[in-house]
């Protein structure tokens, strides 16, 4: 897998080289690439944004420098297995579903927006090329799309066969479909005792299917009470 980030801080994907991402990369399951935007700009000030048309407050980020970006890094030909992602306040929840399906795609380009955003221009035109996935990380408006890139990289990645170490801890985590799409229970560890709590008896039991049941019934009550919305039979 490619993932390449069109952005004016390519400096925020530095940390990309640590940690389990690190090591992908390292074993060349992932192939990272950070742009600076300011590449594809001709002017001496090297600018990206200019006003808005029909006014409005901050700076719109100009097309051509995406434009000749895109030049350079996809060419001009449609290729759908290209997948083209854009945080944006405005866009559809990025949930584990698009996390799942993303981790099969061979290529990923991040377009990291600033200011009030992109030209939609640029939005249309890659549109014509690539799948395009113009993604919201939650209902909260950061400054721009490089945080939202980051999360959404690691919730893709660790996806990818062979970049966890233990695969089978994806199959127990909230959202997951093993776990039918519900939040995590609770996790204990040693020492029995601590600070006057204890572990639930049961998980000291032994007892693998009092267990399994109780960790079910722990979903089920956490994400009535936090996430009604995922309950699908209530
Ligand atoms: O909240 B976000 O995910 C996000 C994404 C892109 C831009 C561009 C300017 N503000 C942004 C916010």
């Amino acid at each position: 897998m490619r993932l390449d980030y069109l952005t004016i801080f390519p400096e925020f994907f530095d940390v990309l080289g640590i940690s389990l991402l690190g090591k992908a990369v390292d074993n060349g399951i992932v192939d990272i690439h950070a742009h600076d935007l300011r590449t594809w700009t001709h002017d001496r000030h090297r600018t990206v944004d200019d006003t808005p048309c029909g006014g409005g407050a901050g700076m719109v980020m100009k097309p051509d420098p995406w434009g000749e970006a895109f030049d350079d890094l996809l060419g001009a030909d449609p290729d759908p297995s290209v997948h083209v992602v854009i945080p944006t306040p405005s866009g559809t929840p990025f949930r584990q579903d698009d996390a799942a399906q993303l981790s099969h795609a061979d290529r990923i380009v991040f377009c990291c927006g600033r200011y009030e955003g992109i030209d939609h221009r640029v939005i249309d035109y890659a549109s014509e090329h690539w799948s395009v996935h113009e993604l919201s990380l939650g209902d909260y408006v950061l400054n721009g799309g490089e945080v939202a890139a980051l999360a959404m990289t690691e919730a893709i990645v660790r996806l990818v066969p062979g970049v966890l170490g233990n695969p089978e801890s994806l199959s127990e985590e909230s959202y997951s479909q093993d776990q039918e799409g519900l939040l995590e229970y609770p996790v204990y560890t040693r020492p029995a005792s601590w600070r006057g709590w204890d572990v639930p008896e049961v998980l000291m039991s032994g007892h693998h299917g009092h267990i399994a049941q109780w960790r079910r019934e722990q979903s089920r009550e956490l994400t009535r009470r936090r996430r009604p919305d995922l309950l699908t039979d209530e």
